[in-house]
């Protein structure tokens, strides 16, 4: 006989093996008992990730094998700190009996965790969606084209579209993927295009290859038209996109794949084109700190003070229609025109007010029904699914208006029938948290359940009930129905009174003061009773399997209602802050022009209400027409940010179709919001801040048009004074007349207030301050034309600089001053490119010192003089004389008299 090889794998090992070469790049999850074990490099990583005690178990090729280990009742919080951390995990169950196997456990894997397919409560978000995104690429060079799908597997809508290999960041910003997958195969251009944005920081999404032959056209579109049950995609405008379908092929296949089924609630597909969306570059987004603010917390961001939704389901839609705003100009509208309708009275409250009373009710009925569809539901859901199906049915009832707007949504509210009469037959009120447990389906809905059940909970009736019953029969009074463990159920008769047993009575065991018989009847009963509790259990578990088989057919009216749902949320909450908030509703013209009256900033006024309670100043924007760029000076802290940004909210939330902080505002088409606002450092990805700086600058010129909004907030101001000054003035004349987009130029280079000059769409425009004494008051209203000087001392005082140090600072300003009145070609350096009309915008070089005019000592003098005066220390007769003084002094005196 041979002897075993000691460093051959065990049986179990090679079974782990096994699963594992099925699931080579994701941690697998290894369930042993009460435990989930990773072994090899799996449990390297996972105690590093997770920080637990790496192991050892066994031995391979005579080398201890690494394993590390998570209890199966919190396997939950471990799986969210990797899936948080972009890691993808397959869980493998045992699915044998122990009892019964020879050799290990059967074991299988039964789902697969990744960052992009989430569908679990407990890792999910409720106001996040995880949305996975396929990327295909179809040609080379000049004809290379790129096909994206991607999809929120709870919200069972695919999207589509196809684009320039140039165009993917953006896409990639607009739909902002927790996961990418692509082909095994991908050109190097898209494979550093990902890494790099992933390094950067500019995208979080966990990064999956496929096998190539995963993304092929012909298959995702016959996978579509599958889903959708349609002979053919036109009508979802969605057949001649085959980059887009070889996409969806890997798309569907993945999602299948981690669910371990194939998903029923697909509702729907959505092609998305480039020219229909409004370009809101990730940049913009942080800028504008629309979802997260630029320390990447939650609030306060433009979401979260929008955010009153009812429900999760209208947060995650409102959050999407911030995110991808379209520029047409129909569905905004349309959605302002059920703002109106819903912020009417409808006695005894606004409209908008009632809905959401009822909405508040409502459960998220687009994750349940995904998960009913994935048969992960869990009782309670379905209860509370019941409830909301009765409050939307109430409120398709409401009357309102036939064809009102709010009407027409609710006419998407009827439930689909039957489905809460059968949920409310088959599922208790309360039900216990998992079907696991039992204790979920209703009484009466199963009549073999019942009897099971009454078995169970009605024995010892049972019991006396044939006592009573065998007793009349037999005529022994003292007859007993009793149980032990090891002979189960017997009726017991004294010796004395055995002979009077009837014949159906069989002998079970003979005591020596008893006899223990069994009777048909109570065998039956003994098989039923003793069993019935794992058999109510198992016939729980069926009934429950089969009540989501009945539900699957209605998954898409289902999926239609938390559609309506949440749209009809988000516009409640949309009417609901418009009022609150005073905000106004927008019009649309189709002239060019952002024509805004009285308008703030949303946040920074909730803040200042909140905070200091001080009200935020109101101002205007005019424009269109002549005006396409502002030139905005003015001191630190004066508001010249808040006021950019709060004219691109402005812009943002009338694109959604929402109210907007302003009196009044009228609005032409935009095609994006583009931001250049100061910048965090790029450490991780070695870029300087001017890099960072020059790199945002050049992609917004690329990118913008006559119909974008740009701000740009100090652009050059990251390197010497020269360069960031030549480059600044052609930038804003780059974009003046070539862009020709509407561009506020936030500048402290007091030489570009010039630029108006020679820039005929241009003005300047600034925020203003007022000084007392040694002190400034920001007044924070825009007026027209430049900023008279710059008061970045008083703002360092304000900051609580040491007093001697700003003294000092002063003295140094009041030199350079001095200085720079008698020689500066700063000064001098946009008048004269205007006067040369510098080619192209670029200033022209800088100029050589004009020859002195025969005036200069005489204004030195007077500027002397001037700054020797104490004006704080003048009577007003003093300051009189002194001004009679001054006057004389100018070179042309007489005249000026
Ligand atoms: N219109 C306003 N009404 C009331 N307070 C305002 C207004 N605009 C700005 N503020 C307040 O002033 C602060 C500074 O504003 P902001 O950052 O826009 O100034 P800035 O001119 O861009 O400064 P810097 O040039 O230093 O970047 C804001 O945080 C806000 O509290």
């Amino acid at each position: 006989m041979r002897k075993p090889d000691p460093s051959a794998p065990t049986p179990m090992m090679q079974q782990y093996l096994a699963l594992k070469s099925q699931h080579p790049n994701i941690l697998l999850f290894y369930r042993m008992g009460d435990f989930y074990e990773l072994f090899y490099d799996d449990a390297k990583k996972a105690a590093r990730l997770l920080n637990i005690t790496l192991t050892a178990r066994g031995q391979s090729g005579g080398q201890p094998i690494p394993m590390a280990g998570v209890p199966f009742h919190s396997v939950e919080t471990y799986l969210a700190r990797l899936i948080k951390l972009g890691e993808s995990v397959a869980i493998c169950e045992q699915i044998g009996d122990p009892a019964t196997s020879k050799g290990p456990v059967e074991r299988k894997v039964v789902r697969v965790i990744t960052p992009g397919t989430l569908t679990d409560t407990a890792l999910l978000a409720d106001k996040h969606e995880a949305v996975l995104l396929a990327l295909s690429e179809q040609g080379k060079g000049r004809n290379a084209l790129m096909g994206l799908a991607w999809m929120s597997v709870t919200q069972g809508l695919v999207q589509l579209a196809q684009c320039l290999p140039q165009e993917l960041g953006a896409w990639l910003d607009r739909i902002g993927p927790s996961e990418v997958i692509y082909s095994a195969a991908a050109s190097e251009g898209l494979e550093n295009l990902l890494q790099q944005r992933k390094s950067s920081g500019t995208s979080h999404a966990a990064l999956q290859t496929q096998p190539a032959w995963h993304f092929e056209a012909e298959l995702g579109e016959r996978g579509l038209k599958e889903h959708l049950q349609a002979a053919s995609l036109q009508a979802w405008s969605a057949d001649d996109l085959p980059a887009a379908h070889a996409a969806s092929a890997a798309l569907l296949h993945y999602a299948q794949h981690t669910q371990g089924r194939k998903l029923q609630h697909i509702q729907g597909i959505v092609v998305q084109r480039d020219d229909e969306l409004l370009h809101l570059p990730a940049t913009t987004q942080r800028n504008l700190e629309l979802v997260q603010t630029l320390r990447g917390e939650s609030s306060p961001t433009l979401f979260s003070l929008l955010d009153t939704c009812a429900t999760s389901m209208g947060s995650r839609r409102l959050k999407s229609w911030l995110l991808m705003p379209r520029r047409d100009r129909q569905q905004a509208q349309a959605r302002l025109d059920c703002i109106a309708q819903l912020r009417d009275e409808f006695a005894p409250l606004p409209l908008w007010e009632r809905l959401q009373q009822a909405l508040r009710q409502v459960a998220d009925v687009e994750r349940i029904s995904a998960r009913i569809s994935l048969e992960q539901v869990r009782p309670r859901e379905l209860v509370a699914l019941r409830h909301t199906l009765r409050h939307a049915a109430e409120l398709a009832q409401i009357a309102l208006p036939a064809d009102s707007p709010v009407q027409r949504l609710l006419r998407q509210l009827p439930p689909p029938p039957g489905v809460a009469d059968l949920l409310q037959a088959a599922i208790l009120d309360e039900p216990a948290v998992l079907i696991r447990d039992g204790g979920v389906m209703a009484a009466g809905f199963d009549a073999e359940l019942d009897e099971l059940r009454g078995i169970r909970d009605h024995c010892d009736d049972f019991l006396l009930a044939l006592e009573g019953r065998e007793r009349a029969r037999t005529g022994i009074a003292n007859l007993r129905v009793q149980y032990n463990k090891v002979h189960g159920f017997y009726i017991e008769v004294s010796q004395g009174q055995a002979d009077k047993v009837p014949d159906d009575y069989r002998r079970r065991q003979t005591l020596k003061n008893a006899e223990r018989f069994i009777t048909p009847e109570l065998k039956a009963f003994e098989d039923k009773a003793l069993s019935a509790q794992e058999r109510a259990l198992a016939r729980e578990k069926y009934l429950y399997a089969q009540l989501l088989t009945q539900l699957q057919p209605h998954i898409h009216a289902l999926m239609q209602l938390a559609g309506a749902l949440a749209e009809l949320d988000v516009l409640c909450t949309l009417a609901e802050r418009s009022l609150t908030l005073g905000w106004s509703a927008p019009q649309f013209s189709i002239e060019p022009c952002i024509d805004i009256e009285q308008g703030r900033h949303p946040v920074v006024e909730a803040r200042l209400a909140e905070t200091t309670q001080t009200p935020f100043i109101a101002n205007d924007t005019r424009m269109g027409g002549r005006t396409r760029m502002q030139i905005i000076t003015g001191p630190n802290m004066g508001g010249k940010s808040t006021y950019m940004r709060q004219v691109a909210l402005i812009v943002l939330l009338a694109s959604i179709g929402s109210h907007v902080p302003a009196a009044h505002c009228r609005l032409g088409p935009i095609d994006g919001i583009h931001t250049r606002i100061g910048a965090a450092d790029d450490l991780a990805n070695a870029q300087s801040t001017f890099m960072l700086e020059m790199t945002e600058a050049a992609q917004i010129l690329h990118t913008a048009t006559a119909h974008s909004l740009v701000l740009m907030d100090e652009i050059g101001r990251g390197t010497s004074t020269y360069d960031g000054l030549a480059l600044a003035g052609s930038i804003a004349t780059h974009l003046h007349d070539k862009t020709q987009a509407f561009t506020l130029f936030a500048t402290h280079y007091f030489e570009l207030t010039q630029l108006p000059a020679s820039l005929p769409h241009a003005v300047n425009m600034h925020v203003t301050a007022a000084e007392t004494g040694q002190r400034i008051v920001f007044l924070h209203e825009l007026q027209p034309g430049p900023a008279s000087r710059s008061y970045g001392i008083q703002v360092a005082r304000l900051a609580g600089m040491p007093a001697a140090l700003i003294h000092h600072a002063r003295h140094t300003l009041e030199r350079l001053q001095q200085q720079e009145q008698g020689h500066s070609p700063q000064a001098d350096l946009f008048a004269d490119a205007a006067q040369a009309g510098a080619v192209d915008g670029a200033p022209a070089s800088v100029p050589s010192p004009q020859p002195a005019s025969p005036a200069e000592p005489a204004l030195q003098e007077l500027a002397d003089a001037l700054a020797r005066l104490d004006v704080d220390n003048l009577t007003p007769r003093a300051a009189l004389d002194a001004l009679y003084a001054l006057q004389a002094m100018l070179p042309d005196a007489a005249s000026a008299r």
